[in-house]
């Protein structure tokens, strides 16, 4: 089921366009990563989804349903760009005045399950004037659990907090993922989203330039991938004519001893180089495909001029 369906989704500020025309489903289930520079567009396209900001033109929908249905926002969950806070209130005191506000009930059990969820249960009585920025992060999430919600948009969950408290909010998304949670979220760490996020978009001045799993992902930027096979020697006589073949199927081919490293551009040439060296009686101990890192494509795409 198509959790959001965005349709020529549009924001201008004043003769600004931020978001250009943004088509984009996100299906039941994902964990749905949104990438892109400082200044890319994906707060404000977050900030339409959850209500915070009017589109300036397009359709959102929500839920599988034609149009956003009514109670929507009691079914979401938003960690945005900026939380705020009240000084004088406690984690456990936010989280059910927050509740009253959305309109959800919070039982004592939810609150300190929620906190416990966020590492925030020793804290749960202090005043939130004490806390860190790390701290008020983990706050934001929490905020964003009350309410059980069935999708759950988090704008950089894992921004400014310490590594451990990283490692565990990522565990946190995975095991919400496993309840069957939708989550979307921005981040600018591409080892997190490549490590938890089942699906990724990177925008791009306001339009998605690139979309899909990593796999595809990968599949689609990987013009060259580099292969590394650990062979025995080529002890058959045609064996000139063997390393002719191997090295027009790619480029920069070098042979080392028992070791064969060359670049091509497509997976079914990983396969016909592996056959080729098979069928020429060749033992093969090892191949391996490097494939480029969300990193590399991420700078690929941010290298090319819009
Ligand atoms: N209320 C606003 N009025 C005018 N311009 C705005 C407003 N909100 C955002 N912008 C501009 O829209 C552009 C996109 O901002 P946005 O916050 O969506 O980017 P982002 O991809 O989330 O960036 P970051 O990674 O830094 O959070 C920026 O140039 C920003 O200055």
């Amino acid at each position: 089921m198509a959790m959001i369906e965005t349709i020529q989704l549009n924001k201008r500020f004043g003769n600004r366009t931020v978001v250009n025309d943004v088509s984009l489903t996100v299906h039941s289930g994902e964990i749905f990563g949104f990438l892109g520079r400082n200044g890319a567009g994906k707060s404000t396209f977050i900030n339409m989804l959850t209500g915070i900001l009017i589109p300036t033109a397009g359709t959102i929908r929500m839920f599988g349903e034609d149009a956003r249905t009514e109670g929507w926002k009691k079914r979401i969950g938003v960690l945005p760009d900026y939380s705020t806070f009240y000084d004088h209130l406690s984690p456990a005191e936010h989280l059910h005045y927050f509740a009253r506000v959305k309109g959800v009930t919070l039982t004592k059990e939810d609150c300190m399950r929620i906190l416990t969820a966020v590492e925030l249960e020793e804290h749960a009585s202090r005043k939130a004037k004490t806390f860190s920025f790390g701290m008020k992060k983990k706050l934001g999430i929490a905020q964003a659990l009350v309410g059980d919600p069935e999708l759950i948009f988090l704008d950089e969950p894992t921004s400014g907090v310490d590594v451990e408290s990283a490692l565990h909010i990522q565990n946190l998304l995975r095991k919400l993922h496993q309840q069957g949670k939708t989550i979307f979220m921005t981040s600018h760490n591409l080892n997190e989203v490549e490590k938890i996020c089942t699906r990724i978009a990177i925008m791009k001045s306001g339009k998605i330039s690139s979309l899909g799993t990593l796999d595809e992902l990968q599949a689609a930027h990987q013009a060259w991938r580099s292969v590394n096979v650990r062979h025995s020697p080529f002890t058959n006589e045609d064996s000139g004519n063997l390393r002719t073949f191997i090295e027009s199927l790619g480029r920069n081919t070098i042979w080392e001893d028992g070791r064969l490293s060359i670049q091509v551009d497509d997976d079914q040439k990983v396969a016909t180089l592996v056959r080729a060296l098979v069928q020429a009686r060749v033992d093969i101990y090892g191949v391996n495909v490097e494939v480029p890192s969300l990193e590399r494509i991420f700078m690929g795409e941010e290298s090319h001029d819009a």
